[in-house]
């Protein structure tokens, strides 16, 4: 029998992630070959002729799967009866800037549309917030959205963990996908918190096979820190094709499951690992279809414990910010 059509909402839709992600949402990357989608995208008015050169663009392919596309500035429309959302529209950063100082610029975004989310939206909806600051973003979406299950909103922590899994396997010398049980930790933002203690690499210890700690604290934390900035400062424009990337395979994962490989999200926190009950915070989870599954009882050492608090002070931080403002 033939699936009816998922609701897709999307955001920032005449953004340069979304020139990436809307063409993969519509050739089934997210759901898979067999379940139609209609996109229901939201843009800014003077964004809107923009957008419907890429609806044209999107047409052209004639994505046997595209079952409908809905073009709007207006949030309620964006979200009605929504099954999956990525909210990705938000001001990017540009050289010189931490994705700190958005914060304020992108709060009243993440409002506006927590209360259409809360509105509008099915109660089952899948939320990834890709807009920056996103773990603060996300916090304000839910924290505006008190009708919607908060558990389904989450935060994109899944490009750091896609950028640690190529250094770590360009380092080893081993295919990426033999990886599984690395871990990011915390804020999308330099204080984000790498974790190899349990990787492994075709099932064995990917420390003991690096067997170089300095490398771990001194290059390839920091490298995976600074990796946005990097290309920013490479490509004048920020990370596009694999922030979209980054979020398929999250959104995917979550709606598919990921037979027991441990993947980053940002979730809203439980209390475990001395992370505070309001803020969404990276940790490693799995996934079997349609939910994340923290992974749990993990022992936190010292360096651990010191990077887990950093992080965790800097998302306080921001929060305190916005409530401030
Ligand atoms: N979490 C992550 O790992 C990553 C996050 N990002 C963030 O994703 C966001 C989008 O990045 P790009 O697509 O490169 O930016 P972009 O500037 O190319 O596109 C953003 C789009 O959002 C639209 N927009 C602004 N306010 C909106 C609103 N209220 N409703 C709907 N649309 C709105 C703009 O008109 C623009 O077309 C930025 O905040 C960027 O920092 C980027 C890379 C990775
Ligand atoms: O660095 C930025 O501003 C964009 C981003 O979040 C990333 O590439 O990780």
């Amino acid at each position: 029998m033939p699936h009816s059509a998922k609701r897709v909402t999307v955001t920032g839709a005449a953004g340069q992630i979304c020139y990436s992600l809307l063409f993969r949402l519509a050739k089934g990357d997210v759901f898979g070959p067999d379940q139609p989608v209609i996109l229901q995208l939201l843009e800014i008015p003077q964004a809107l002729p923009a957008v419907r050169g890429v609806v044209m663009e999107l047409e052209d392919c004639a994505f046997p799967l595209l079952a409908g596309v809905v073009v709007t500035d207006d949030p309620a429309v964006a979200f009605r009866d929504t099954d999956a959302a990525f909210l990705i529209g938000a001001r990017p950063r540009s050289k010189g800037m931490e994705r700190r100082d958005l914060l304020l610029a992108n709060a009243e975004i993440f409002k506006v549309q927590g209360q259409a989310l809360d509105k509008a939206a099915r109660r089952e909806a899948r939320v990834i917030v890709v807009g920056n600051p996103a773990n603060t973003n996300a916090a304000i979406l839910a924290a505006n959205a008190p009708g919607f299950p908060t558990e389904n909103i989450t935060a994109m922590l899944r490009l750091d963990h896609n950028r640690a899994l190529s250094q770590f396997a360009a380092k080893a010398g081993v295919p990426v996908g033999s990886l599984d049980r690395v871990a990011v930790w915390g804020n999308h933002s330099p204080t984000m918190f790498p974790d190899w203690r349990f990787a492994t690499a075709n099932g064995k210890s990917l420390p003991d096979l690096i067997g170089d700690g300095d490398w771990y604290k001194s290059k390839l934390i920091p490298t995976v820190a600074q990796r946005g900035t990097a290309v920013i400062e490479a490509r004048g424009a920020s990370s596009a094709a694999s922030a979209a990337n980054a979020a398929i395979d999250h959104m995917r994962d979550w709606f598919q499951g990921t037979n027991g490989r441990w993947v980053s999200m940002g979730v809203p926190s439980d209390g475990s690992y001395g992370i505070p009950k309001g803020l969404i915070c990276g940790v490693p989870v799995t996934c079997t279809p349609g939910q994340y599954h923290r992974v749990t009882g993990l022992p936190i050492d010292e360096f651990a414990r010191s990077m887990l608090d950093r992080t965790i002070g800097e998302l306080k931080e921001e929060l305190a910010a916005i409530a401030k403002s």
